[in-house]
């Protein structure tokens, strides 16, 4: 049996309840964002890049926005570069921030794209700066710690924010078949490259496309409270009490803030999954129950 027959059974027995759903999403966007702690293992990867291409095959349009943190932290490690972050950022001086492009923009994207094009699907890698995609600002981070009166203002280095999305290079491969898969790597500009946090940019992303789901795949079953169990359906008073109490903390403080700022802004619903579960996307989008935890509008 290939990899693709075994692929088929799986997804065969996964999706026993997806016809209404496949009819739902049909000509609809759907971004992901493929965080780097969920591409640890070869087959996961293997099988998220033929989830992608079964996506494209029933008629729904996959955007892929790939992480890679850990995958940056490995090569900064082998040439003995510090790794810092505050609030869930890297702190990416020049040096760092040249890693960070060769890791996001060219490994990491590259083998997502070759796995889905292995796949029979049609993808082509992008970071920010490809098209005008991606126009970036520098982000201006608070910082402050219980001991603390008052937030101070830390430089962060090349750490940037998404001041504008422009979708026409997404528009256009979408409309053409192709799966996009965007590094997130954006310019100022004056040609200034930043680092932005994967989960920002697959939040403007699915903004600026008005995404039907933003589906957010990370190494936790979902957002969980301080007993470990997951919670869904937050609104955003609940959410700042779980931040404002250190529930909430680390990589999932950008995952929640862009989960709510999409759905805040014309995306359906934002989801956060666990991908470190075969499947995980298809779960989430052809089944009743769905998986992990999900924001809507609530306002
Ligand atoms: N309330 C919470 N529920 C689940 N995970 C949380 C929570 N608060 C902080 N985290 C941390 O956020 C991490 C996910 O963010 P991150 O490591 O940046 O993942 P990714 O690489 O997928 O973006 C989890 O592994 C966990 O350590
Ligand atoms: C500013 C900042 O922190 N950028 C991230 C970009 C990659 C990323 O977000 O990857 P994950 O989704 O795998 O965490 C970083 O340097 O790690």
């Amino acid at each position: 049996m290939t990899a693709n027959t075994e692929h088929a059974i799986e997804v065969v027995k996964v999706l026993s309840e997806a016809l209404p759903y496949i009819q739902r999403f049909s000509g609809k966007t759907i971004v992901i964002k493929y965080g780097g702690n969920a591409m640890t293992d070869e087959d996961l990867k293997a099988s998220f890049a033929r989830d992608m291409v079964l996506m494209k095959e029933v008629g729904i349009n996959p955007v892929v926005v790939h992480g890679g943190g850990p995958q940056i932290g490995e090569l900064l490690e082998k040439l003995n570069i510090e790794s810092r972050f505050v609030n869930g950022m890297r702190v990416t001086d020049s040096e760092t921030m040249d890693v960070v492009e060769m890791v996001l923009g060219g490994l990491v994207n590259k083998d997502i794209v070759s796995l889905i094009n292995q796949a029979g699907g049609k993808a082509v890698g992008l970071t920010g700066k490809d098209g005008g995609l991606i126009e970036a600002r520098k982000l201006k981070v608070t910082h402050k710690t219980p001991d603390m009166t008052a937030p101070e203002i830390i430089d962060i280095g090349h750490v940037g924010e998404v001041n504008q999305v422009c979708t026409d290079v997404v528009d256009m491969l979408v409309h053409r078949d192709f799966i996009p898969v965007i590094a997130p790597i954006g310019v100022d500009d004056e040609g200034r490259s930043y680092n932005i946090n994967a989960d920002l940019v697959a939040g403007k992303v699915a903004e600026a496309l008005q995404a039907e789901k933003l589906i957010l795949l990370t190494n936790v079953a979902g957002l969980q409270d301080k007993e470990g169990d997951i919670l869904t359906g937050l609104s955003t008073e609940q959410v700042d009490a779980l931040i404002e109490d250190g529930t909430i903390y680390g990589g999932m403080l950008p995952k929640i803030g862009c989960a709510l700022s999409a759905v805040k802004n014309g995306v359906i619903s934002s989801h956060i999954i666990d991908g470190r579960v075969p499947h995980a996307t298809l779960l989430e989008i052809f089944t009743d129950a769905g998986v992990g935890t999900q924001i809507t509008n609530q306002d």
